[in-house]
This record gives structure tokens, sequence and C-alpha cells, in this order.
């Protein structure tokens, strides 16, 4: 679970704090806070609870809030430290910017930014805390991401991110919305030098140009209407660690420029300063944009995207990947499970699955994450079956899987053994009852013979010949078992 830590003597903050971080969910887990009004409670609490980001008072009765951050921040460096400070007074808070504290506020302290900035801090620490491992390594302690993938192209990524990763050279991730390209960043840094330094990652294109400048470099005090104190950006204060830029390709020319300078000569100057400052990150940089093509357009400047593109990692889409796409299922699957609390769920029937399988995902594996997830919550059985999946996902099969005829199939039955004097009909209709029966329990079961066996009172042996008399095939079933 990720926890706060409050060091502030304001009984009123933790409070607050309590307030901003309600029905918050990081990783799909609630944020837990703890609060210490005393410096030295502060750093006993910091270093029997671990927690994962602290907000700090810099005034404290009997200590200096800037040497309070030295220890916290020595403790742990990539934990998020961000400052309360009364108006007027940020020096020391900006001075411990540059160090590599998080962010911070103003008091009074507003509930939306408080929310905001909180929101910010955890998710980055879970992105630094939270390892990436590939294919089926899993197993130590740590908590771990993983990038599930068996096929060709699944092999290809790991091999480039093995390739890279202990560099340090600047790389390109390419991929349409959805395909992982977060997940590569996050395995890069993991698998490299620099992972005990910070990792910060910044979506390019959700942040307005000129807020995006003083984001990436800073501002000086006066630099634009509103600039009325000095900001330290993310390029100094992520010195030593690495920087994740997202949405590349949605950036300015200007933009691009003073980025392509960074990645050459790692110095830059803040907006409206004329002070260098030198600094030194990796750069990882994603983009879904056709990058060549707004290169030969203007849109994209060729030297940065050849600075971009010494090193590049192509993920393909998801409807690509095959038989890929039933291992992701099988995976999120189980963990929708544990994370939703569906203990009953057993696993997806065989024609739901076909669905799956055929589907073009355009939203790739965030769209079947929240297909899956919204599978698990209308179902209302133990299986996900085809009225689970939305409509977009049941229409799009070039082969929509066989239905097999309900009983009201045996009126027409009937009236055609009538018409043809059938002296057979009650083994026909035995036969279309029993196909009904057996398929639809199949279906509920996910393909489960025992289950489906225990649920006819029949024997498995029994139920398996009436499955092969009545030729009745059951395709992939994929179950939740952990
Ligand atoms: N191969 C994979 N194995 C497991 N999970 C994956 C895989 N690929 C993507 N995911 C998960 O899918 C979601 C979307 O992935 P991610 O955010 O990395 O995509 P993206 O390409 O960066 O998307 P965007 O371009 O929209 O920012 C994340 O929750 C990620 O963990």
């Amino acid at each position: 679970m990720p926890r706060l830590l409050v060091i502030d003597d304001d009984r009123s903050v933790p409070l607050m704090v309590r307030r901003a971080v309600d029905g918050l969910q990081i990783g799909g887990e609630p944020v837990e806070v703890s609060a210490a009004l005393t410096a030295s409670d502060g750093l006993r609490l910091a270093s029997t609870e671990r927690p994962d980001v602290v907000l700090l008072d810099l005034v404290l009765p009997g200590a200096k809030g800037r040497d309070l951050f030295d220890s916290l921040h020595k403790e742990d460096p990539k934990r998020p430290v961000l400052f309360v400070t009364a108006g007027g007074t940020s020096d020391t808070a900006i001075e411990a910017m540059k160090q590599g504290a998080f962010d911070y506020l103003l008091k009074p302290l507003d509930l939306p930014k408080l929310r905001e900035l909180l929101t910010t801090a955890l998710e980055s620490r879970r992105l630094m805390s939270t390892k990436v491992g590939l294919s089926a390594q899993a197993g130590d302690s740590m908590p771990t991401d993983l990038f599930i993938g068996r096929t060709e192209s699944a092999v290809q990524v790991y091999k480039s991110i093995g390739l890279v990763a202990a560099q340090d050279v600047t790389v390109l991730v390419r991929g349409e919305s959805g395909t992982g390209k977060e997940l590569v960043a996050r395995a890069i840094y993991h698998h490299g030098k620099r992972q005990d330094k910070p990792f910060m990652a910044i979506n390019c294109a959700a942040i307005p140009d000129a807020l995006l400048e003083s984001e990436l470099f800073g501002h000086e005090k006066g630099a634009f209407t509103g600039a009325d104190r000095q900001r330290i950006g993310k390029f100094e204060q992520c010195s030593g660690g690495t920087i994740f830029l997202d949405e590349i390709g949605d950036t300015t020319l200007p933009m691009q420029a003073k980025m392509l300078r960074l990645l050459q000569e790692q110095r830059f100057e803040r907006v409206g300063g004329n002070v260098t400052i030198k600094t030194d990150v990796r750069v990882i940089a994603a983009t879904n944009r056709p990058l060549e093509a707004m290169v030969d357009s203007g849109e994209f400047r060729g030297d940065l995207f050849f600075r971009l593109n010494e090193f590049s990692i192509d993920i393909p889409p998801l409807r690509e990947r095959g038989d890929d796409v039933l291992l992701l299922v099988e995976f999120f699957l189980s963990r929708f499970k544990r994370e939703l609390g569906q203990t009953e769920l057993e696993g997806i029937a065989p024609e739901a699955v076909t669905y799956l399988r055929h589907y073009a995902w355009p939203g790739n594996v965030r769209e079947l994450q929240s297909v899956l997830r919204k599978a698990i919550l209308h179902s209302s059985g133990p299986v996900i079956v085809p009225k689970d999946l939305p409509a977009e996902v049941r229409g799009g099969t070039a082969e929509p899987p066989k239905e097999t005829g309900p009983p009201s199939d045996l009126r027409p039955l009937l009236e055609g053994a009538f018409a043809e004097n059938s002296d057979d009909i009650y083994a026909d209709s035995l036969e279309l009852m029993e196909r009904y029966v057996v398929t639809r329990i199949l279906d509920r079961t996910g393909g489960n013979q025992s289950r489906a066996a225990k649920m006819l009172g029949i024997t498995r042996g029994s139920l398996r010949n009436k499955i092969r008399g009545l030729g009745i095939t059951i395709e992939q079933v994929i179950g939740s078992d952990d």
C-alpha cells in the first residue's frame, strides 16, 4: 500500500492531506497517511515506516527543514519529498529542489493542488520502485510489473532493452498508443546504471508548450507574467537520473531546439535566465507519431530525430502479436481477479476467447485491460461469456463463434420430422436437447469438464463420450488461476 508521511507541527495539515488523498488509488491501492508533529518523530517514522512520499514543513520548532530534508534524502534519494512553506520564504525550498526535492506547496494549502501534487509524487514513486520484469522472470520480493509476451516481436523488444539499458544512451521508443512504451522505458531504467537515481516521466502532449518549457527547464522570477518566483525544472532536479519524455512528437519546434541542445551538451538555461546550467540526465523518449514524415513536412527537427533515433525500439501493435493476446488475457484476468476481489471468477468461455483473439485492439494493451476489467465487473457468473464483452469486441471478429440452437429449435425439428414422416423423432429431439445443455454448461464452466460433469450430475467419462459423440469442439479456454 502506498504510504505518505506528513511532518508538520500544524495538526490541520495531516487532516487536509487525508482529505486530499481520500479515494485516491495508486497502482490500484489506497494511500495510507501517517503524521509526525516534530522533526525527530518524523525521522523516526521515515526510517521505520519507509513512506513512499514525505510532505515536510520547512519551519519546525527546534529543527531546520533543510537539514531534515538532507537526512531524508540521504536515506532514500529516490523518495519524493514535497515541501510546505509559508508564502514568501521559498528560498530553502528552491535550494532543496536543486538537490532533488520533488516540489513545494505554499501555505495556505489549496486542496485540489495538494491532491494533484501528491498524486504525481506517489505515481512517480510507483514508477521508480515497481520494477519491470521481462517475460516470466518475476520472483524477487520487489513489487514487479511484467512485460508479457513470448512471440518473436516481444523477444525482439527484450533483446533491445537488454542491449541498450546499460549503455546510458538516449533511446526512442516507438509504438501505437497503449502498446507499452512507458513499460519499456521503465524496464530500460530498472536495468540501467542509473536505477538508484530518480526516474521522472513527463507527458509532453498533456502540458501546454509554455508550461512544458518551464516544467522541463525551469524559469527565473519575472520571466513571464505570473512567474512570481524562480522555478527549478525537471532537467535540473533529475540530474544523475533518467527522464522519460512521452509523446515527444507533440512538441513545438522551439521546444525541440532546446531539447536538442540538452541532448548534445547537457546544458541549458532556465526560461528568462542567462546562467547556463549543467546537468546529467539520461533521456528516454517515446512517440506514436510518424516522425520521419513529420521531418519531411517540417513539423519535427531532422537533427533532433537523428539524435533520438540512434537507438530505437519499435513495439508492434497488439493485433500483430498473435497469441500474446491470450497470454495477456490470462495475466490480466488473474491480476484483476485479485484486485477486484472476484474470488469466484474461474475464467473465460471459449467463444469469448475467440472474440478477444480476433479483435483488432486499436487501443492495444490498455484497451485490453479495460475490456477485461469491465467484463469481470459485468459478468453475472463465474465465467466471462460473450455478452460480458463490449459490442465493438463482439462485432470485430471475422468468423463469429457458432451458436448452438436453443431448444426453441425443437419446434422446427418436430415440424420437419412430421413432414418427413420420421420414425426417429425421440432420438433427434434428445440429441438437440443434449447438445444445447452440454454446450451451455461447458460455456458456463469455461470448458472445465470436471465442473461441467459435476453440474450435469454425470461422470467425467460419460461427459467426454457425449462431447465426442455430439461432435462438440472445445476451443481454447482461459482460466484465471493465479
Ligand atoms: N506487454 C505488456 N505486458 C503487460 N502489460 C502491458 C504490456 N504492454 C502494455 N502493458 C500495460 O498496458 C498499459 C499501457 O501501457 P503503456 O502506458 O506503457 O503504453 P504507452 O505505449 O506508453 O501508451 P501511450 O502512448 O498512450 O502513453 C499499462 O498499464 C501497461 O502496464
